[in-house]
């Protein structure tokens, strides 16, 4: 993957070039056959799919190019501070900025149907532009996930960052790579009783832009 440099919202960020062999790659949602889950503890558990999507370089591509991504700024205590990603929210009846995000969806509420009995509907969308950008520990507890199990289905593609998960009541953390292509989902009590987040590097990263699937009333 090459990397390059431009200035978007005022920073510098790296952009990511398709490698050349992936150029003319379309987008392929692959079979959710090879998911692995590993048990967090007796009532939280991460589902991996490495490389669940082909093509993820023009997925990434399209992502940063189509979506009207937006900063926002955050009430902290005393002060307003910017929150360290850009974002955009897709709720239920949105149009999806890639067709391959409505198969992924898809997809994800067939593979999941009878162990969550409802399907993904939302998409929420973050775009880390570097080893500065973050997500500070917390768990999407907003809506019904807050004293109900839920699953969020997280995509990522552009560069690996790690999505670090520990349990509430005290305990050793967790750290995933979330990969180029990579599907991750957090589900049972994971939300409830485990915090997750993507921790600031100092190492020096590309963008990353992850989607997160939810279910209804669930944030
Ligand atoms: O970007 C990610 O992988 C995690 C984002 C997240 O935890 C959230 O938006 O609630
Ligand atoms: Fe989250």
């Amino acid at each position: 993957m090459d990397i390059r440099s431009n200035r978007v919202y005022g920073r510098t960020v790296s952009v990511l070039q398709g490698s050349l062999l992936d150029l003319a790659d379309e987008v392929i949602v692959h079979p959710l056959g090879a998911v692995r889950r590993t048990q967090l503890d007796d009532t939280a558990w991460v589902d991996l799919r490495p490389g669940w999507i082909g093509g993820a370089d023009e997925l990434y591509a399209a992502l940063r190019r189509d979506v009207p991504w937006h900063a926002e700024r955050r009430q902290m205590y005393d002060s307003v501070v910017d929150v360290p990603r850009l974002q955009c929210f897709y709720g239920a009846e949105d149009p999806l900025p890639h067709p391959a995000l409505a198969e992924c969806r898809d997809a994800l509420s067939r593979y999941y149907d009878i162990e969550l009995g409802e399907p993904f509907v939302t998409a929420g969308l973050c775009l880390y532009r570097d080893g500065q950008d973050s997500v500070a520990w917390h768990g999407d507890r907003i809506g019904r996930s807050r004293d109900q199990d839920t699953m969020v289905a997280i995509v990522s593609v552009g560069a690996p960052r790690d999505l670090v998960l520990r349990p509430r009541g005290g305990g050793s953390s967790v750290r995933l790579a979330a990969g180029h292509g990579d599907l991750l989902v957090m589900g049972g009590s994971c939300q409830r009783t485990w915090d997750h987040c993507v921790p600031k590097t100092t190492k020096v990263v590309g963008p990353r832009i992850s989607v997160q699937f939810r279910v209804a009333g669930v944030r």
